[in-house]
Order: C-alpha cells, then structure tokens, then sequence
C-alpha cells in the first residue's frame, strides 16, 4: 500500500468494464482478494484514525461492503473497538465508508443519502474504501446528489479514472494504492502521467537548434495573454520566440519586460510552431485558414477554438491537417462549444469528450481542469493529477499553450500526444503551491523545470 500524489511514474488506469475483467482472473487463482482488501482497509485504519475511540464502519450491500467487514473484524482482532452500521458511534475516531464501490449503478437513495450525510457529520476523518461512495469510477462525477467527501481514499486492485478528473480530487482526499498482490493482465484504459525529462540540450547546440515558435494573439486589451505564452516558450528553452500581436503597432517591442522576445509574422516564419489565439479576439477567424494550411505544428487555443466551434469550413481544414500536427488545449466552456453540447453534459464524461472531440476533429486535445485529459486519434488517452487550484487563474492556461509550442519547437519528431502529456504534466507540478499563484510566476517556475 502507498499514498500516489505526486506520481513518479506513468501509472496504468482501469474503467470499471476492465477491473472486473481484471477481478474476475484474479479471483480464479486468488480467491481470498477480499480478505486482503479488507486487511489492507484495516491497518491503513490504524494509521489515520484520531484518538481511542471507536472505529465506525458504515457497510453496503455489496462487495465493498465485504470489505468494511473484514476490516472491521481485522480491527477489532487488533483490539480497536468498532462499530458496524449506519448511524455514528459516540466520538468515532475513524469513519470507513464501505457502502459503494465499483457496483454503484444508479443516483443514491434517500436511506444511502442520509449515511452519506451522517459520515459527513459525524465529526471523524472518513477513509472510504476503494472509491468515495457516490462517485462513479470512469468519470468521476456523483451518480446523484452527492457523493461522500473522504479524507483518504484507499483504492483497491486498480486505478480507476474516476479518482482524478472532473469532482475525484474534490472527494477522494489522499489517495492510496493497494494492487492486492495481483499484477494487471490487459491493457490500460489511460493512463496516469508521471513526470517527463525537459528537453535534451546538447553541449555544442545553438539557438537554431532548439526550434522557433511564433505566437499569434493578443488582440487590443488582450496582449497580456499572448505575452505569456510567449514567455512560455521561451522559457522552456525553444531557441527563438516571436509574437504576432494583433493589437500592437509593428514598431512597438513584442514585450517591454522580456527583451529576448522578437515580434514576427507566422507567414514568414513557415518551420515555426504557431501557438494561436491567446488573446487573439474575433480577428483570429480571418487568419485561421492560412495558419491551419501553412504551420506544420499548431498549438490552438482560447479564440482561435471559439472562432472553429462558430465556423464548421475550419473543421474542415483542421481535419485535413497531418495526423499529429496539431494540439487542442479547450478549457471544459471551449470544448463543450467545439462539441455542441453544454458544460456540465461535458464534465460529466470528461475522458470520453476529450477522446470524441479528437476523433471528430482528427488532433490531440488537451481538455483542461482538475484532472486535465490528453486524447489524440488512436492513442490511448492519459490522465493528468497534478496541479491544483492555485492554477485556477487568468493566464494559466496562456502559460500551458505557449510552453507546449516551446516544448514541440525542440523536438520537432514527437508526436502531438508525447507533447502534450509532457507539457500538461510539466505545467501542472509547475502550480502546485499552497494559495494563489499569479501566471506571470508560473512562467517563473516553468523555467525552473526547463
Ligand atoms: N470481489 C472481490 O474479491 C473484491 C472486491 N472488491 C470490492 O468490491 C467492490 C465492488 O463490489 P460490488 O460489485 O459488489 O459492488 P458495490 O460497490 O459493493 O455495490 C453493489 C451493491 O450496491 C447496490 N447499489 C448500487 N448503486 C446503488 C445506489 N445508488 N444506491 C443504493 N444501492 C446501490 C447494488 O444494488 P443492486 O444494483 O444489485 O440493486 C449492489 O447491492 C469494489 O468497489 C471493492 O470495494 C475489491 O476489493 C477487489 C476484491
Ligand atoms: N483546480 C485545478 N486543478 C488543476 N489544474 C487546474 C485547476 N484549475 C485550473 N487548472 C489548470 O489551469 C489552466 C487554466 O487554463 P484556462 O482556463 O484556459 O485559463 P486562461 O484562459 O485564463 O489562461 C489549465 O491548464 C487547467 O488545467
């Protein structure tokens, strides 16, 4: 058993189809997988649990309910006092919330609400047992009203989805991994990413062999979020970066406060990897046809998404771009437009959104968040868990766009998706302080990790 967060590797995720499948071989050769499920509930019980007081198990119907009860037999064999059901003991020292797992099929009912509300009242830390009950595994989305809030979740035999994008990182608290001793037998169905190197740098390379990027945005009132980007790039090591800016006389500097940053057009800079759109208003619909025909790697977001999602002959073009040239980087609004559908029938199934916008638009799509997706057409799609909600300010994802087009600037033979996973990874550990982060300081501890 171990806590996961912050991951040290690329780790394998199982819907709930593929568990079962993965429990089902497990069970023919290792039929005691609940008794080591609940020891394991038992003695991660006996390191959270505050104070003397009694255990509460609160059981389900189900196997997770099975689980609660071996481990609070193996409590109470350690000499714990426990107590089985849906009502708080007096001054538990620990909550187990055993009631739903992986067979949660439907919204709570009012009995199941009310222990819900109950574990939350009742005043212990809650450790729920392979997931937090309510929260559907593949998406991470409460089935009705509400799910329950754990403060650590131990989850069993597989990763599931479910436990890192849309609401999981709001319910599951620490997460815990315990493989039951049994190795997973068939692919992943995403994956969880891990961190990635920076770019090589050789010791005889110059600045034209680190890439240019171009960045083509920033429309009047708007240069800020262009200026980021371009920030961005550079600071991940791309060797020139230059600025489009739509709002910006020619004569006047890219950025007053980044001298190393050039001004530039995308017609004249062909090789470059073209970050557009931040910032870049309704104009960027008039240049999108030429950008989408002449860049050989494009980096799309903010405006240039909208205006897309408003145009159905760019959809076009887009998909008659090479596979693998092009990044997608909508927040949940941005895709939901490029799909036709509303934000929360979107949240709803973030994995399965971000893999149907990739196969309807033939790119890879980064769907941003907490639990950001990558999917690109016939890759395996990849979760990542870090970051936090100091990145949940204006330009931090101005910041992604650009240090993805710095990063594909310098390896210009990766794929869209190894980019992508990459640089979202990269970016995400880069926001994981305590409290606020302004985007300008992002950039800052970007460079860091360059
Ligand atoms: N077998 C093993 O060795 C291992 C098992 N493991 C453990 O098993 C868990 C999966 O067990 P599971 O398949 O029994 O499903 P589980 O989550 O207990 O729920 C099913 C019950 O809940 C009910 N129900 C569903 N939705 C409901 C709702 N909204 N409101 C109310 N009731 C609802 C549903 O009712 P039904 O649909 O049948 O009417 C059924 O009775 C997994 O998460 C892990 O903890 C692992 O440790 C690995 C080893
Ligand atoms: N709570 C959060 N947890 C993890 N990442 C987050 C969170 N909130 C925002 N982010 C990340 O911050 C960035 C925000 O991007 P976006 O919404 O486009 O901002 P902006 O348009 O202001 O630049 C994305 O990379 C997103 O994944």
């Amino acid at each position: 058993m171990r806590a996961l967060l912050p991951t040290t590797a690329t780790l394998p995720l199982f819907d709930v189809a593929a568990s079962r499948r993965i429990e089902a071989r497990a069970l023919v050769h290792s039929p005691d997988l609940m008794e080591r499920a609940g020891l394991a509930v038992a003695k991660l019980a006996l390191a959270t649990r505050r104070g003397d007081g009694p255990v509460w198990v609160a059981c389900g119907p189900g196997n997770n309910g099975g689980d609660g009860r071996v481990a609070a037999r193996r409590l109470a064999e350690a000499g714990v006092p426990v107590h089985i059901g849906n009502e708080a003991p007096t001054h538990p020292s620990l909550a187990i919330d055993a009631l739903l797992g992986l067979g949660l099929n439907r919204a709570p009912t009012a009995a199941m609400l009310a222990t819900f509300a109950a574990l939350q009242a009742c005043g212990a830390p809650i450790l729920a047992v392979d997931l937090p009950s309510g929260l559907l595994a593949d998406t991470g989305q409460p089935a009705g009203a509400r799910a329950v809030r754990a403060d650590h979740t131990l989850t069993l035999l597989t990763l599931k989805p479910g436990l890192f994008t849309g609401e999981g990182r709001t319910h599951c608290g620490r997460i815990w991994f315990d493989d039951l001793g049994i190795a997973p037998d068939e692919p992943a169905t995403a994956d969880l990413l891990g961190p990635s190197p920076a770019p090589a740098r050789s010791p005889t390379s110059h600045k034209g062999s680190h890439g240019q990027v171009v960045v083509v945005g920033g429309a009047p009132g708007m240069q800020g979020a262009a200026r980021l980007a371009a920030r961005a790039a550079l600071a991940s090591g791309a060797g020139r970066v230059y600025a489009e800016l739509l709002g910006v006389a020619d004569d006047e500097p890219a950025d007053p406060g980044r001298p190393e940053l050039m001004r530039g057009r995308a017609t004249v800079l062909p090789q470059a990897v073209g970050v557009v759109g931040c910032g870049a208003g309704a104009r960027i619909a008039d240049a999108l046809p030429h950008l989408l025909k002449a860049l050989p790697r494009l980096v799309i977001d903010a405006d240039a998404l909208n205006a897309i999602a408003a145009e159905p002959a760019l959809h076009g073009l887009l998909r008659a771009r090479p596979v693998g040239s092009t990044v997608l980087t909508p927040h949940p609004l941005e895709a939901a437009r490029l799909l036709g559908r509303d934000t929360a029938a979107l949240q709803a199934d973030r994995l399965g959104a971000a893999r149907e916008l990739a196969d309807r638009l033939a790119c890879t799509v980064v769907l941003k968040g907490s639990g950001s997706v990558i999917a690109s057409p016939r890759e395996r799609p990849a979760l990542c868990a870090s970051g936090g909600p100091a990145l949940a300010t204006a330009g931090s994802g101005d910041v992604l766009a650009g240090w993805l087009g710095g990063l594909w600037a310098q390896q210009p033979d990766a794929s869209a998706h190894a980019i992508a996973c990459a640089g979202v990874d990269t970016h995400a550990r880069a926001g994981e302080v305590p409290g606020v982060l302004r985007a300008g300081d992002l950039v800052e501890r970007l460079a860091g990790h360059a």
